[in-house]
């Protein structure tokens, strides 16, 4: 491993996860409201949202037959987990943007549940996990707190792109515009 491959899995992942998060907000504002009473709340009374309120390739070294189809030594497999976190054998509405089926489930991120693995699972887990968890939340947390969120002159919901750019970490095709309106937190004046 190099330096730089840090670097590259260490920062389109975590703004990727950042902007996607955004999108699916601003496309449901029950949950943008929800989330943003949850930061202020934690945060009240505060100025800031701050620290202290909070790739996937696999080179196997041997040959292997998993589940009938023989992986030769040396591959590299590419694990799909966009696929896996959709897949409706295991998930309920498995499109559907709704985090709070995560409130009262077990299966967190952290490679034990492998119907949700963002961050890989086993040996090569993701080892910046604990960084990127920190950077994600620590950003929309300020996101959140400071700010309510518009879209673009007459721009509506349903007007939101939501196309997918495709490569190993799967981003959005197009830019996310949106218009910030301070939020007048009392305790910051
Ligand atoms: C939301 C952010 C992130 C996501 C979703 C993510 C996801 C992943 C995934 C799925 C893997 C492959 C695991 C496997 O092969 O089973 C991986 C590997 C890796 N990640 Fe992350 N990652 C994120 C942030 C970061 C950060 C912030 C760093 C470093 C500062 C980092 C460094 C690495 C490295 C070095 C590997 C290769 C590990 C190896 O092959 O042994 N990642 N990441």
């Amino acid at each position: 491993m190099y330096l730089q491959d840090i670097f590259i899995a260490g920062s389109e992942t975590s703004s990727t996860a950042i902007e996607w998060t955004f999108s699916e907000l601003l496309k449901s504002p029950r949950m943008m409201e929800k989330a943003q009473e949850e930061v202020r709340q934690v945060y009240y009374g505060k100025t800031n949202a701050d620290e202290t309120g909070i790739h996937e390739l696999k080179e196997s070294s041997k040959s292997c037959v998993i589940d009938g189809y023989e992986v030769p030594a040396k591959s590299k497999v590419i694990i799909n987990a966009w696929a896996i976190g959709r897949d409706p054998k295991y998930w309920k509405e498995a499109e559907r943007f709704f985090p709070e089926r995560f409130l009262e489930s077990s299966i967190d991120y952290k490679g034990a549940d492998f119907e949700y693995i963002p961050f890989g699972a086993g040996r090569r887990i993701c080892p910046g996990i604990t960084y990127a968890r920190a950077v994600v939340e620590l950003t929309l947390a300020q996101l959140l707190f400071h700010f309510d969120w518009k879209l673009p002159g007459d721009m509506k919901l349903e007007d939101i792109d939501m196309t997918e750019k495709f490569g190993l970490a799967v981003g959005r095709k197009t830019d996310l515009h949106l218009v910030p309106i301070p939020y007048k937190n009392h305790f910051c004046y």
